[in-house]
């Protein structure tokens, strides 16, 4: 399978005045043409972080990519001049940012905000563009008929069909869409889902799904990447990652509530004991050791290698480092 994004030991940063907070740690992950990549960890890990460091959106000033590279169908997106990366994130990589609500402009039409949308990185007639909005409006579900309606007329989750609507104007190959649903009701939020990956197979698109849910993980993922403390730690596809005849890493099996079904409907995420490691003091060796209850001594010293567990799947965990070959 083609890969359409590799990111390769990436390495990022945020100074603030008190602190540096190591916020990817060497993160390995590549994202195949068409398919969608699950990203889950707990709050902390650094799952906006990869997003916006893909974008190259990080705060200036305070986000900086140390080290590594990320590749956006073979090219750098780091190498890109503004101008450059700009028209990536117009044409080639959209995202539907966490908290998607605020992103709506409360007093422009819907029809008027996608078609400033697609009017940034398209030049149209006016006829043309009048058209497109209503093609993008019956493409997620709305009439077209209320393009003429403003935010505040929308239910919640109307106005998240909106927001995917912006999103995919520009008929992106890569969408990013950081917790896309977490503010919608569970009815809602299955809708939504459910269009999104309507629109990922008329589309032919490609993407990074960042949620909490495991629910959305089973029901639309092909891979999963599992993060803790700006590594991966577990990486594999759905059903690996889900098959509990496989061996998991300590703080997946502590996530999943020791891996659930597939087919069970357990949506949300365990609370693992202890706290989520302080990016601005990483523990020794393993992030996640003081929270473990299998840690051994090499554990508090050694970064684990990603480890080999058949197929596709990979854990980082000196619990399986036996297999390596
Ligand atoms: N602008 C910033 N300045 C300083 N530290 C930041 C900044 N943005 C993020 N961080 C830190 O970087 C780490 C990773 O944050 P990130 O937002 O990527 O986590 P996340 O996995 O997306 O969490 P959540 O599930 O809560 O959205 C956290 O420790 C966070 O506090
Ligand atoms: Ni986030």
């Amino acid at each position: 399978m083609e890969n359409i994004l590799e990111i390769k030991d990436l390495h990022v940063q945020y100074q603030t005045s008190e602190d540096t907070n190591y916020a990817l740690n060497g993160i390995d992950l590549n994202i195949q043409k068409g398919e969608t990549l699950g990203l889950v960890g707990e709050t902390g890990a650094g799952k906006t972080t990869i997003a916006l460091s893909i974008l190259r959106l990080l705060q200036s000033g305070v986000g900086q990519i140390k080290s590594g590279d990320i590749l956006f169908e073979g090219k750098s997106l780091l190498e890109l001049n503004d101008t450059e990366i700009r028209k990536v994130r117009g044409d080639k990589i959209s995202m539907i940012f966490q908290d998607p609500m605020s992103s709506l402009n409360p007093v422009l039409t819907v029809g008027d905000q996608i078609a400033e949308a697609i009017d940034l990185h398209r030049s149209l007639s006016k006829q043309e563009l009048s058209d497109m909005v209503d093609s993008t409006l019956e493409l997620v579900g709305i009439p077209k008929s209320r393009k003429n309606d403003y935010p505040h007329q929308f239910s919640g989750g109307m106005k998240q069909r909106v927001i995917i609507a912006i999103a995919l104007s520009t008929n992106p190959e890569l969408l990013i869409a950081d917790e896309p649903t977490t503010a919608l009701d569970v009815t809602i939020q299955a809708q939504v889902l459910h269009l999104m990956e309507e629109l990922k197979q008329k589309l032919n698109m490609s993407m990074l799904m960042i949620t909490h849910d495991l629910g959305i993980v089973a029901q639309i993922c092909d891979h999963v990447a599992i993060i803790y403390a700006g590594k991966i730690i577990e990486y594999g596809t759905v059903y690996e990652i889900f098959d509990k005849s496989r061996e998991h890493h300590p703080y997946t099996k502590g996530l999943f509530g020791s891996i659930p079904d597939l087919t069970v409907e357990t949506r949300r995420l365990t609370p693992v004991k202890g706290l989520m490691a302080d990016p601005a003091d990483l523990p020794e060796g393993c992030y996640f050791h003081p929270r473990c209850d299998e840690c051994m001594e090499i554990c508090k010293n050694k970064v684990p290698d990603s480890c080999g567990m058949g197929g596709e799947h990979y854990v980082r965990c000196h619990l399986f480092k036996e297999r390596q070959v």
